[in-house]
């Protein structure tokens, strides 16, 4: 059925596209970088690329955080002001702000489904992603197609012939940036968020779920002034570099992203952090509320959320709050909702919302896949102690559910960037407690080998691969898997029983892979993939490459 808007409603009016654009008098498109060979969208990854910082600048920037941080915001305001992207056309589109620690890109995908199945076109920005970059700017939940992506990134031109001089004038947002900004190119993530917005900004899409991408403050999304609404998930320890080591100055940035007057909702936390959101809150004049359990909601009948795991229903209860406010904000009416429910209260859940719920995918968190090699697969993200805590506990649960108690069980594991592998591996060790008939016991996971490697899906790089990642050295991860999988050994009960053929590294994903799959020709076996979605990211390659599966 299709929706109709209130015509009333101003605000849910698609925006007109911006005609940004630069003049260049000299380049002629027959001296343009794409060949014949490559695709335009292919040259459009490799540019990307090369706006990634690789690991020593990292280290060098490292070091002027303080200064760099502050500079983010101002920089982004002149690199849209450049793409004649006005605080407007922002405004039109109007946004869910979501920050957090863990939960974010899951509560975004949920609220995205609830608002995509009343008939709104949907904007969704998250991050990293997958397996395809173009997952993370996703219309009407599906990856925005090869053709926008590359037209909007670079060579998006027309030419002028007025007074006898031909021009080309640009209008794509790599053009535009690298002809008034070229000593001062953005970096990966910051680029893609311009691009974002762009994207959006030209389909007309009537609302934007915008994840923030580190912390909030300083983070470049949060270069939008009138979001409709903010919503904060789950606070833990990641980031703790950039952050800081306590959740309370991990709030604080988390808080950056609240703004006067408009509504913001979190997941529970501890109290001191919870102390510092509702302190910024009260500065910055933003109405704040808890969002509530979600036994606190009347669902019209049971469900089966589309992601698995106890953990996600703290980020459905936040998304059914963010959705709430912001069909309040805009006079969208929900229908089987009363909108006016106080903010952080449960309310009515309809059928339709308990389908979109369902309906709901996200891969790389809490996946399981079958392949016909003899291999189950559980795929999680997981990467802070919150995460791995929940991960080992839906792991636990689905290997029970699976029968698959008795099955080699392996680990493929591994930890970037400033995170702690024995912090982080110990989670698949523990044995946590699960409630039987009134009793707790213990359930230990049963992991009887592990197996790491660099995040690299191959060994030799491919700069115009949606899977590079250079900002981690080679060097770096392999001695990080060494760690996990000593770390991984340290953990167990009786650690000089674990022989060294339990723990192997390769150079690269690839490589894991294909041990597994060697190890399934002679018995059945059950991975799980966790530890870095850039990990799980690279095996949903290869399984969807080598298996044809459909799996993101
Ligand atoms: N509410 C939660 N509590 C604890 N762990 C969670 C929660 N929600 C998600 N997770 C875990 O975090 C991982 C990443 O989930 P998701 O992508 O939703 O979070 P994110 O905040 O976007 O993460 P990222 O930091 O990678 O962007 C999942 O694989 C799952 O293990
Ligand atoms: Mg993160
Ligand atoms: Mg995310």
């Amino acid at each position: 059925m299709m929706r109709s808007f209130p015509q009333t409603n101003r605000l849910l009016r698609p925006s007109t596209y911006p005609i940004a654009c630069c003049v260049n008098q000299f380049r002629m498109t027959s001296g343009s970088a794409t060949s014949s060979s490559v695709s335009r969208y292919e040259e459009s990854v490799r540019l990307l690329n090369s706006l990634q910082s690789n690991a020593a600048t990292i280290k060098k920037l490292r070091e002027q955080r303080e200064n760099l941080q502050a500079m983010n915001l101002p920089q982004c305001r002149k690199y849209l002001e450049s793409l004649k992207v006005s605080e407007k056309n922002l405004e039109s589109l109007n946004i869910i702000h979501v920050s957090g620690t863990k939960g974010k890109g899951s509560t975004c995908a949920y609220t995205e489904a609830i608002l995509r199945k009343q008939g709104l076109k949907t904007g969704l920005y998250t991050s990293p992603h997958l397996v395809h970059v173009r997952e993370r700017i996703r219309i009407n939940g599906e990856p925005v197609d090869e053709k926008t992506f590359a037209e909007e990134f670079f060579h998006g031109e027309v030419r002028d012939f007025r007074n006898g001089l031909q021009r080309i004038i640009l209008f794509s947002v790599y053009d535009i940036i690298s002809q008034e900004h070229s000593e001062n190119m953005p970096a990966y993530f910051k680029f893609l968020t311009l691009l974002a917005f762009r994207i959006f900004i030209k389909l007309g899409v009537q609302v934007v779920i915008l994840e923030v991408g580190i912390g909030g403050e300083y983070d470049c999304t949060n270069v939008i002034e009138h979001p409709k609404v903010c919503g904060v998930t789950t606070l833990d320890y990641d980031h703790i570099s950039i952050l800081g080591s306590k959740l309370s100055e991990i709030a604080w940035h988390k808080a950056g992203i609240f703004k006067k007057d408009v509504p913001a909702i979190y997941s529970p936390t501890n109290p001191e952090a919870e102390e510092v959101l509702i302190s910024r809150a009260k500065s910055k004049s933003t109405p704040l509320a808890e969002a509530p359990p979600v036994s606190a909601y009347h669902f019209s009948r049971p469900i089966s959320p589309g992601i698995r795991g106890l953990h996600q229903f703290s980020n459905i209860s936040l998304s059914f709050q963010l959705v709430k406010t912001w069909a309040e904000k805009c006079h969208f009416p929900l229908p089987g909702v009363s909108l006016s429910t106080k903010i952080g209260k449960g309310f009515d859940i309809p059928s339709w919302m308990c389908d979109a719920i369902e309906s709901c995918r996200w891969p790389g968190r809490s996946q399981v896949i079958s392949t016909d090699k003899k291999i189950t697969y559980l795929l999680d993200g997981a990467h802070t102690p919150k995460s791995m805590e929940a991960c080992a506990e839906w792991a636990s649960e689905e290997i029970t559910l699976l029968k698959k108690e008795n099955v080699k069980k392996i680990v493929l594991f591994q930890c970037t960037a400033d995170r702690c592998p024995s912090t982080l591996i110990q989670y698949l060790k523990v044995r946590f407690q699960k409630k039987t008939s009134k009793k707790f016991h213990f359930q230990p996971l049963g992991i009887d080998q592990i197996v790491s490697c660099p995040t690299q899906l191959y060994s030799s790089v491919d700069k115009s691969a949606d899977s590079t990642n250079l900002n981690a050295s080679r060097d770096e991860q392999m001695e990080k898997a060494l760690q996990c999988v000593e770390s991984w050994k340290e953990s167990m009960d009786d650690p000089n029983r674990i022989t060294k053929d339990k723990m192997k590294v390769f150079d690269c994903i690839s490589a894991a892979f294909d041990y597994i799959e060697t190890e399934s020709s002679s018995q059945e076996i059950l991975v799980l993939v966790t530890g870095s979605l850039h990990l799980v990211g690279g095996v949903l390659n290869l399984i969807s490459t080598k298996t044809h599966q459909t799996v993101i």
